[in-house]
């Protein structure tokens, strides 16, 4: 398996995917500031693995603390301010803070602080071990879903299956999520060609997606982003399957910018479109995708191309990093409890609850 992130002694390791996949560079560090970097520039990316990410990096913060006790509280709850400041989008991260504030709060008053630290270490461990069990669950719920949806399809021929940003280990800790579901449903025969959509303009599905594709021997293709339309209307596409970054109660869900782009194409040509997502990234509390804080990233970004100048310095650019499907435009969204399917105000809350 991909070592995208690992936690031992005390140290945060992790794989810095803005090298790959020309180069693969590990990164160790005990510092939390590090790790906030790290998670702020993309060298660890994707919302299960930016959760479980976060996880450690506020035991880096825990753990490099020198004060008495009676500093720790403004200690901690600055560390994890700075922590839910790295990334706004993906709800996996504030998922992951609550979690470490629940330790707080059962124990603080109760534990030393060095048995804390242990508690905490032990959270962000089971945050991390979650999203890879979650992992072999929303495959396995994913490929019973496509059994049934491209059941008339599946009698003559295998599948063509078109995915977006990356969603594989390098951003679940697991096997993917709608990568897991791909890599599942590809085990079990069912898969003829993945179509990955290159995802301007960090380029996750043409550089990292085609990279565990790749070293996992299975065959696809990558696509500019806007060709996916033309392919659908060519009978080239059967479905698509994404991650995401945030769900809400209506379905409605942020993923990478050029998300609802296929969404819509899909929409209109009959295909079915999936979301592939830990019940971590639902975020009940919001009602509908237009309260999603959407993450707008550096112009650079887009007027660069990987230390390239590409666009005059001063050309002005907007470089959102999300954008939102509407909950309507999905064929269903599928979780490690259940593939939901038709009314996700009452299945979402259902699984959520
Ligand atoms: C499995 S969720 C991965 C999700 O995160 C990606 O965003 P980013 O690369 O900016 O962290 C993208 O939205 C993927 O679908």
């Amino acid at each position: 398996m991909i070592d995208a992130i690992s936690f031992k002694n005390g140290t945060f390791r992790y794989l810095d995917q803005r090298y790959l996949p020309l180069q693969e560079l590990h990164v160790e560090t005990r510092d939390h500031r590090e790790a906030i970097e790290a998670i702020k520039t993309l060298a660890v990316r994707g919302a299960p693995l930016i959760g479980a990410s976060a996880g450690y990096t506020v035991v880096l913060g825990v753990n490099s603390f020198k004060g008495s006790k009676e500093e720790f509280p403004a200690y901690f709850g600055q560390l994890i301010k700075d922590v839910e400041a790295s990334r706004p989008t993906a709800v996996n991260l504030f998922f992951a803070t609550k979690k470490m504030k629940a330790v707080y709060d059962a124990n603080f008053e109760g534990d030393s602080l060095e048995t804390l630290k242990t508690k905490m270490t032990d959270e962000a461990h089971k945050i991390y071990n979650d999203e890879v069990d979650n992992c072999d669950r929303i495959a396995r719920h994913g490929v019973e879903q496509i059994k049934r949806d491209c059941a008339d399809i599946l009698k003559t021929r295998k599948l063509n299956v078109l995915t977006h940003c990356n969603t594989g280990t390098l951003a679940c800790c697991g096997i993917g999520t709608a990568l897991g579901v791909i890599r599942l449903a590809w085990q079990e025969g069912l898969i003829e060609r993945v179509i990955t959509a290159e995802s301007r303009p960090l380029l996750q599905g043409l550089r990292l997606t085609a990279w565990e594709l790749e070293h996992d021997g299975i065959p696809f293709i990558s696509i500019s982003d806007s060709s996916s339309a033309f392919l659908m209307q060519r009978g080239m596409i059967d479905f698509g399957v994404v991650g995401a970054d945030r769900i809400t109660a209506n379905g409605d869900t942020a993923n990478k910018i050029g998300t609802y782009a296929h969404a819509v194409s899909a929409n209109h040509h009959g295909i079915p479109f999936y979301i592939a997502a830990p019940v971590s990234t639902i975020d009940i509390t919001l009602k509908e995708g237009a309260q999603i804080p959407i993450e707008e990233r550096n112009a650079d970004e887009l007027r660069t191309i990987f230390g390239t100048q590409v666009a005059t310095p001063t050309t002005p650019v907007l470089n959102y990093a999300f954008d939102v499907t509407p909950g309507t435009l999905l064929r269903g969204i599928i979780t490690e409890k259940k593939a939901v399917v038709g009314n996700y105000e009452t299945g979402l809350r259902e699984i959520c609850s």
